[in-house]
């Protein structure tokens, strides 16, 4: 098991990463999700060891990994771009980590040639050793960085937005792929990435990185259906978070004042999250009996196959969605700048403690 205790690193006035814990455990794939600029690509470098954390701890099955050099921590990682050697074949690519690892360094010809045959089949490319880098395709390439690190038999494989030079077809082949080839092997990937669908589709668990710390690491459904703070929810792109504060008269925000049951009401400021598939939409004055609704005026639509999505902005000048499967609609026709109520029964709402 992976685990990060405490570790923090600043550049200069920025703070990448803030006292942040984490784990990784044995035989897992770990989806890491961020926004942009979150701090993703240096927690891959501290843990590969490509840089060292200012403060706090890395190890590895409770074996000290800070100040051991990158070669020397049996990790893998593969480069978002690949960083394959353009000049070599396929094999070689393959090959040369086997063949200039310092742990354990494979010699014999014979053996590196079918270890590397044996990861390039293990990645789908058997037949393609001797091909040049620059004769495949994306996909490929990205195969060939995937066996690359794997013939070296890593500890734990951290993949950086691995699939983000793909395209959206090949993306989706690519992703079952990685989860097939890593249950091959048992080893644990991590799998960082900005875009919550590919963290949630990829991960047995994602854990969000916001504000230099992991904000919730969980198992993806129960992630989607539970986030425990505002700031996990955002990530998720699925829930509407209106802020507000707990007052007397209930709980107001720039949309509305909701009287919450008392055990959801927050003590001071909060936040009310709804999900995008759990607002009905109604007349203003046919919020069914026991509903919560504020009004919001209806911008426009947008079709996407399988589901639609519909914008609206409420008083105070928030974007609101809501989304709705075109296999069991639940929308009524709307016209643009009407206003109407958005409403969901109390259960369907989570509310965070705290400043949003
Ligand atoms: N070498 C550096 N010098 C100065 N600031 C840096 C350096 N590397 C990263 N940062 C800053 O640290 C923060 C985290 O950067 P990082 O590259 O880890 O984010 P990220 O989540 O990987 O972003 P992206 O998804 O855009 O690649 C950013 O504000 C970035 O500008």
């Amino acid at each position: 098991m992976l685990t990060l205790s405490g570790v923090s690193r600043k550049y200069g006035d920025v703070t990448a990463l803030d006292g942040l814990d984490f784990t990784v455990p044995d035989d897992r794939y770990v989806s890491l999700l961020g926004a942009s600029g979150s701090g993703k690509t240096t927690l891959l470098r501290v843990i590969a060891g490509f840089e060292e954390p200012d403060t706090g701890t890395v190890s590895f099955d409770r074996t000290r990994l800070d100040g051991v050099p990158p070669h020397l921590r049996d990790i893998g990682f593969v480069f978002q771009n690949f960083a394959l050697f353009p000049h070599l074949s396929v094999r070689d690519n393959v090959a040369f980590g086997l063949r200039h690892r310092a742990k354990a360094a494979v010699r014999d010809p014979k053996e590196v040639i079918e270890r590397a045959e044996a990861a390039l089949d293990l990645v789908g490319l058997k037949g393609f050793g001797h091909r040049g880098v620059g004769a495949i395709s994306g996909g490929q390439r990205q195969r060939v960085a995937l066996a690359r690190t794997l013939v070296t038999e890593p500890r734990i494989v951290l993949l950086d937005e691995p699939l983000g030079a793909l395209d959206a077809n090949l993306r989706a082949r690519m992703c079952d792929e990685l989860r097939a080839i890593r249950e091959r092997l048992k080893v644990s990937f991590l799998h960082v990435t900005g875009s919550e669908a590919e963290a949630l589709t990829m991960g047995d668990t994602v854990a969000i990185l916001s504000g230099g710390r992991i904000v919730q690491d969980a198992p993806a459904t129960r992630l989607f259906a539970n986030p425990d703070n505002a700031a996990a929810a955002r990530h998720l792109n699925a829930w509407n978070i209106l802020a507000g504060q707990g007052t007397g008269a209930g709980f107001a925000t720039g949309a509305a004042t909701f009287a919450l049951p008392p055990h959801l009401m927050p003590r001071g400021a909060g936040s009310l999250g709804v999900r995008f598939d759990q607002i009905s939409i109604a007349r203003p004055d046919a919020v069914p009996e026991g509903h919560l609704s504020f009004p919001a005026r209806y911008l426009t639509g947008e079709f996407n196959g399988p589901t639609a999505l519909a914008f609206f902005r409420t008083n105070d000048g928030q974007l609101v969605q809501v989304v709705d499967h075109l296999g069991q609609p639940r929308l009524p026709e709307m016209t643009e700048g009407a206003t109407y109520a958005l409403h969901f029964h109390p259960d369907q709402i989570r509310i965070f403690e705290g400043a949003a």
